[in-house]
């Protein structure tokens, strides 16, 4: 397949990708930044597809925003040009301004590549300060979360 990204999963939400030659060091493997890329992408689409929000809606709609306040990165198998791989997403934490994502990466033999923890902050634009999840956010959440427990 030489596609780029497709969402192939809503239940664990998972997105298939390719590795870009531009996703790549001059050894040929994805370089470090690239991975944080990776999720936050897949961040965005996850809360798109899970809350029916886009990040850019959240704004202009409630005056708020998602930003990160934690990130880790850990990593297993190196990826290289060419290679598919998958995005898993878990919710890992339903805080009460922020959640944490725990997203693997899983090469195309089913083994972890490498994994990405997020922690996004619900905040009020104006005045600038920590928000509450909304409750629908909330609620879409805990849903998600139930559905990927008992999966
Ligand atoms: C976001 C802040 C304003 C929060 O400041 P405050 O002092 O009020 O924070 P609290 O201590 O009360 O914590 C709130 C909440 O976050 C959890 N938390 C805080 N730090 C961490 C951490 N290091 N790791 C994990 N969790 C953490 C804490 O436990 C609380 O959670 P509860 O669930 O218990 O309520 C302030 O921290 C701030 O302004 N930070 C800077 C944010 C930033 O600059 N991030 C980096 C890049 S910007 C970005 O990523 C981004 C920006 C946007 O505008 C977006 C808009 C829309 C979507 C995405 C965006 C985006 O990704």
């Amino acid at each position: 397949m030489h596609g780029t990204r497709e969402v192939i999963s809503r239940v664990p939400f998972t997105i298939r990708r390719t590795v870009h030659w531009g996703d790549c060091d001059p050894a040929g493997i994805v370089y470090t930044p690239r991975f944080l890329d990776f999720a936050v992408e897949t961040a965005e689409a996850w809360f798109h597809a899970v809350t029916g929000e886009h990040w850019d809606g959240i704004r202009r709609k409630r005056n708020m925003g998602s930003p990160m306040v934690g990130t880790t990165l850990e990593f297993k198998r190196p990826l290289a040009a060419g290679d598919l791989f998958d995005l898993r997403v878990l919710l890992a934490r339903i805080g009460g301004a922020s959640y944490t994502l725990d997203i693997s990466g899983l090469n195309a033999a089913g083994e972890l590549a490498f994994r990405a923890e997020l922690t996004p902050c619900m905040v009020h634009v104006e005045p600038f300060g920590a928000a509450r999840i909304p409750d629908d956010f909330r609620q879409a959440m805990e849903a998600y979360k139930k559905t990927c427990d008992e999966t």
